[in-house]
């Protein structure tokens, strides 16, 4: 059987896409969704997204890590997703659609696309790190040295040996200036160092922030795949209005055999 799909990027992290709206897709067969996330044997991707039709919003966004398991949200996969409606002439410039965590509002202005992450109300500070969901869970932790880090190695080793069989996200940041951060993300459910991680970098903002690494609102997180944004409002214990921003862009598109 020959599969249409698309492959897109957002700052690194690579999807592939495929228009799930006719409802054909087998979304139970976690060995194809893996099969196709392959850098080897398939099209290659951190992760595959579908998109569905929504009783109540634009879309349905749909997510699995390249192991080929359902996973919680994905923020530059939604990114990437805005950029496919718009392609696939869903929506225009605005939109709301709908994703595990919710509804999400996003805009699109060229191949920049805004997209709007829930509020976050519960922010966990321990000794050395600092943990909190951003739609998926995220473990924040300083380092020196970013760029000569063993992300792969160190990042397997707290995800396993923390936070056990279900994981969490680990995210190393160094402070650069008060509003520029450079970040590197382990992602489970990849089980490696992903070019960039739009959830991981909203909580890297979010956990600065409310540690006083920074008093800006507004802040820029660097990352192996290029320039991210992430503004928010900060209300009380928690924060509003977050934002995550940056580029998504379609790299090819074609057919594939399964
Ligand atoms: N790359 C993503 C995060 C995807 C989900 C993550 N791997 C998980 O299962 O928690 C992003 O851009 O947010």
């Amino acid at each position: 059987m020959l599969l249409n799909f698309y492959k897109y990027q957002g700052t690194g992290n690579d999807f592939v896409m495929i228009d799930n709206r006719n409802n054909t897709f087998p979304k139970n067969d976690t060995k194809l969704v893996n099969y196709l996330c392959s850098r080897r044997f398939g099209v290659g991707a951190d992760g595959l997204i579908l998109v569905e039709n929504d009783e109540y919003a634009d879309f349905k966004m749909v997510y699995y890590n390249s192991d080929g398991n359902e996973s919680t949200m994905c923020g530059n996969g939604g990114r990437c997703i805005v950029a496919f409606a718009k392609f696939l002439g869903i929506i225009n410039n605005e939109t709301k659609f709908n994703a595990v965590d919710g509804i999400h509002y996003a805009k699109i202005q060229g191949e920049t696309v805004s997209l709007q992450m829930q509020d976050i109300n519960k922010i966990e500070v321990f000794d050395n790190y600092t943990f909190l969901d951003t739609g998926s869970p995220h473990h924040v932790q300083k380092a020196e040295n970013l760029e000569r880090l063993d992300v792969k190695s160190n990042g397997a080793k707290i995800r396993y040996g923390k936070y056990g069989e279900k994981g969490s996200n680990i995210n190393f940041v160094e402070r650069e200036s008060a509003d520029i951060f450079s970040v590197r993300t382990y992602e489970r459910g990849v089980e490696d160092e992903t070019y960039s991680c739009g959830t991981g970098v909203t909580a890297v903002a979010i956990a600065m922030n409310y540690g006083g690494e920074t008093d800006k609102s507004s802040i820029q997180l660097k990352t192996q795949g290029g320039l991210l944004k992430v503004s928010f409002t900060k209300k009380g214990e928690g924060y509003e209005n977050i934002f995550l921003e940056g580029s998504a862009k379609q790299v090819f598109r074609g057919e594939i055999e399964w």
